[in-house]
């Protein structure tokens, strides 16, 4: 379990985060959404210890975060960042087997590469193990970085046996990982995601689509300017009223019977934006 309590956040005096407070399981897919400056990221590389709450506690694995060392970290926590920097020179297997360097010492053993053979061919790109990733489309780089977390975290015996349960539990920390791709690599991302929450993983993603967040997570945190607005089922979290209060538009739930879940949809009424001051007549007067 990943369990944050109170999260404070400021930078140069704003506060970003306020009093955040969340608890996601291993088998649980938990989906962080927002308006755009609402703190999702933050919240993310908070969770991720690549900064510092100012306040707040967070606990994963029964321990403090300050407790784990980076190294001991990157053995079951990975993290795909909105913004990566890899080193694009390198062949996309490479930088794929690279998710692997925590686990090994020296040179990585036939596992390690078997891991990566089949995370590659997980994320669809097993054709393109031997070109430059700067060669790549961005959906096609976004799923190398997606094979590369996988690799980081999967073990051996998971990539033979569907049913495998990794014994210690795992997370994934996903900062809008379906930037970029088309439809069906969308949903083939959020397929596996959901896959590795079936093995033993937790997976935090962030989320700009709500109906995938309706579709796939098994939680919703919503955030409006660095505070929870709704924690839950998706499906109580993003109501009409809580998705006009975040985002400032209005929506319909849409439920249809051959559907498992409902879907949303923008329905155009009035929206609730401060109107600017209109000025009546006898203000002239
Ligand atoms: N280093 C920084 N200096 C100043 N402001 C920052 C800094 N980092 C983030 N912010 C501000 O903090 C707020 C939250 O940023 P964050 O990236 O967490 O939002 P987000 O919810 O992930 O947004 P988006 O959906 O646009 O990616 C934004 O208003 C952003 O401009």
């Amino acid at each position: 379990m990943i369990q944050a309590r109170n999260i404070h956040y400021s930078i140069k005096g704003k506060k970003l985060l306020k009093g955040v407070s969340l608890e996601a399981q291993t088998g649980e897919l938990l989906a962080i959404v927002g308006a755009n400056g609402a703190g999702k990221s933050t919240l993310l590389k908070v969770l991720s210890k690549e900064i510092l709450p100012e306040k707040g506690e967070i606990n994963i694995r029964q321990r403090s975060l300050d407790y784990w060392s980076r190294e001991s970290l990157a053995k079951f926590r990975a993290v795909l960042a909105q913004q990566n920097a890899l080193a694009f020179n390198f062949k996309v297997y490479d930088l794929v087997l690279m998710g692997r360097y925590p686990h090994f010492k020296g040179n990585p053993n036939k596992q390690d590469q078997e891991i990566v053979q089949y995370c590659l061919e997980k994320t669809g790109i097993t054709h393109l193990a031997e070109r430059i990733f700067i060669t790549l489309s961005g959906g096609e780089q976004q799923r190398v970085y997606l094979a590369k977390v996988m690799a980081q975290l999967l073990d051996y015996e998971a990539i033979w046996d569907e049913n495998h349960i990794s014994k210690t539990p795992k997370y994934l920390l996903l900062d809008e990982p379906i930037t970029g791709l088309d439809l069906f690599h969308q949903h083939n991302l959020l397929q596996i995601a959901k896959e590795l929450t079936q093995k033993g993983f937790c997976v935090i993603a962030i989320l700009h689509d709500l109906n995938l967040a309706l579709q796939y997570a098994d939680q919703v945190l919503l955030l409006k300017q660095g505070e929870v607005l709704g924690y839950g089922k998706p499906v109580e979290v993003l109501n009409p009223h809580n998705v006009l209060e975040a985002f400032n538009i209005s929506v319909n739930l849409i439920h249809q019977s051959d559907m498992a879940c409902p879907f949303i949809v923008h329905c155009h009424e009035p929206i609730l934006t401060p109107k600017p001051a209109i000025c009546q007549p006898q203000h002239f007067l």
